[in-house]
């Protein structure tokens, strides 16, 4: 593609990318070969000897597939017949034209990180819906429900938090709902540091008081664009006619606590009549770990509906209303399993770009999202968001990620310079934090 810069890719040798096709994915195989393991008994109880059979295949792709990944053999097309398996290889092919060398191949190491990552998903659920009666195994719902559990104690002090707030919200001003916006939006940014792709599926919970965190978290949000965020919805609910519709959209990313934040701050919305509606966008099948899947959505929701406190079940019993009266709509489309980066949106899926285009405001959670979004490429720290964008502007949108993959746009000029002197992994560690905007300002 003329104009931008190159991809991150396992070829820069010490690169996070590298780090991460060398050592994360293939720990995180070896996680879901031995999820199915400890399923094998489940397995012959629900389908008898098929059901062990079938886990044994599954085991056996994975393994093969492991073992393409480690000895850096070339990308295969995918051959499972299912929705997205002829985008896939017609992708793969793509990737192929982009190599020049004579008899070169896409491979592991040396192709786009964004790619082969998504690749491999892809390849896990492949070795899943090859295997029936166990194909509609999900083999990251242990680790997902595991960090839901694991912080019910923040989710307590969330869900508290809200329902006090929506006790006194008519009386707030215009400041004291500016405040508590902000304080929400803060609390999701930083729900985005419990996924577990990062940890190779190890458990990062929530387990501190994020409430009372956020002042001291302030300084490590680098981009802060929350006041576009606030004067395009306090302007859309002044101008609006009675019966007109404010829409939030929210693409989701990680499920468990991040999850939660994302709803606390989706029910606020509708609360304080900042949105009438909220869409939420999640993945068809399970992803990078631990994102939403329309499985872990339900779930999670009836979990926090049943929980033995009262403000909690009070929150998950709201949000099912919400969804019963379609103020709540969730939605998922395979565009967004599938990977190319954003801007190839309008022609890869026009209908969801169409979908996009009807919303009041985007909001984009996670580091993935924001990979895609500007493309996984080694960008200038100061090149403005909206180039990055590369033409993806279905209407205004932010991106609120924590950071966890080597790149980073529209930062102050030096900004990004001196964080590298003096902190080499700023970017990766999940330490830092961004709402970038791009729309009218
Ligand atoms: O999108 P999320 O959940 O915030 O992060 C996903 C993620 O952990 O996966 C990749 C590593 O495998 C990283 O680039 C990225 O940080
Ligand atoms: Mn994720």
């Amino acid at each position: 593609m003329a104009g931008v810069p190159a991809s991150l890719s396992g070829r820069d040798v010490g690169s996070f990318a590298y780090l991460t096709v060398k050592d994360r994915i293939p720990q995180i195989l070896t996680k879901v070969i031995d999820t199915l393991h400890r399923h094998k008994s489940e397995f012959f109880e629900k389908h008898g000897e098929e059901g062990v059979e079938a886990e044994k295949k599954a085991i056996s792709l994975l393994s093969k597939l492991r073992n393409e990944l480690q000895t850096d053999k070339p990308i295969i097309p995918l051959v499972e017949k299912f929705v997205d398996t002829d985008i896939w290889n017609q992708y793969l092919e793509y990737q192929q034209s982009l190599i020049n060398e004579s008899d070169g191949k896409s491979r592991w190491f040396y192709s786009p990180w964004l790619f082969v990552e998504c690749y491999m998903y892809r390849r896990i659920h492949e070795a899943i819906i090859q295997s029936p009666p166990i194909n509609y195994f999900d083999v990251f719902k242990e680790s997902k429900e595991q960090n839901f559990y694991e912080s019910q104690e923040s989710i307590i002090a969330l869900c508290s938090h809200l329902q006090q707030l929506i006790t006194t919200i008519e009386d707030l001003d215009e400041n004291q709902l500016k405040d508590e916006f902000f304080k929400l939006l803060q609390i999701s940014l930083w729900g985005n540091k419990c996924d577990l792709s990062l940890s190779g599926g190890e458990s990062r919970s929530q387990k501190t008081d994020v409430v009372n965190s956020l002042e001291n978290l302030k300084p490590f949000i680098l981009v802060n664009d929350v006041e576009h965020l606030w004067s395009l919805l306090r302007n859309c609910k002044k101008t609006r006619e009675k019966a007109s519709v404010i829409s939030v959209y929210i693409v989701l990313d990680n499920s468990g606590f991040e999850l939660v934040t994302d709803l606390i701050l989706a029910n606020f919305l509708l609360s304080s009549k900042l949105a009438t509606e909220v869409h939420f966008y999640g993945k068809m099948i399970p992803w990078f770990v631990s994102d939403t899947t329309i499985h872990d959505f339900n779930w999670l929701i009836e979990q926090v509906k049943h929980a033995n406190h009262k403000w909690m079940s009070k929150c998950g019993a709201d949000w099912e209303d919400y969804i019963k009266m379609g103020k709540w709509v969730y939605h998922d489309h395979i565009f967004w399993t599938l990977p190319h980066e954003y801007c190839a949106m309008p022609q890869v899926a026009p209908d969801l770009y169409a979908e996009l285009q009807k919303a009041h405001l985007i909001l984009f959670k996670g580091d993935l999202n924001y990979r895609k979004l500007t493309g996984d490429r080694k960008w200038e720290f100061s090149v403005p968001f909206h180039q990055a964008l590369n033409g993806f502007h279905p209407a205004p949108l932010c991106a609120i990620r924590t950071l966890k993959a080597e790149t980073q746009v529209g930062l102050q000029p030096g900004q990004g310079e001196q964080l590298m002197a003096s902190e080499p992994s700023w970017w990766t560690t999940g330490k830092y934090g961004i709402f970038q905007y791009d729309g009218p300002l």
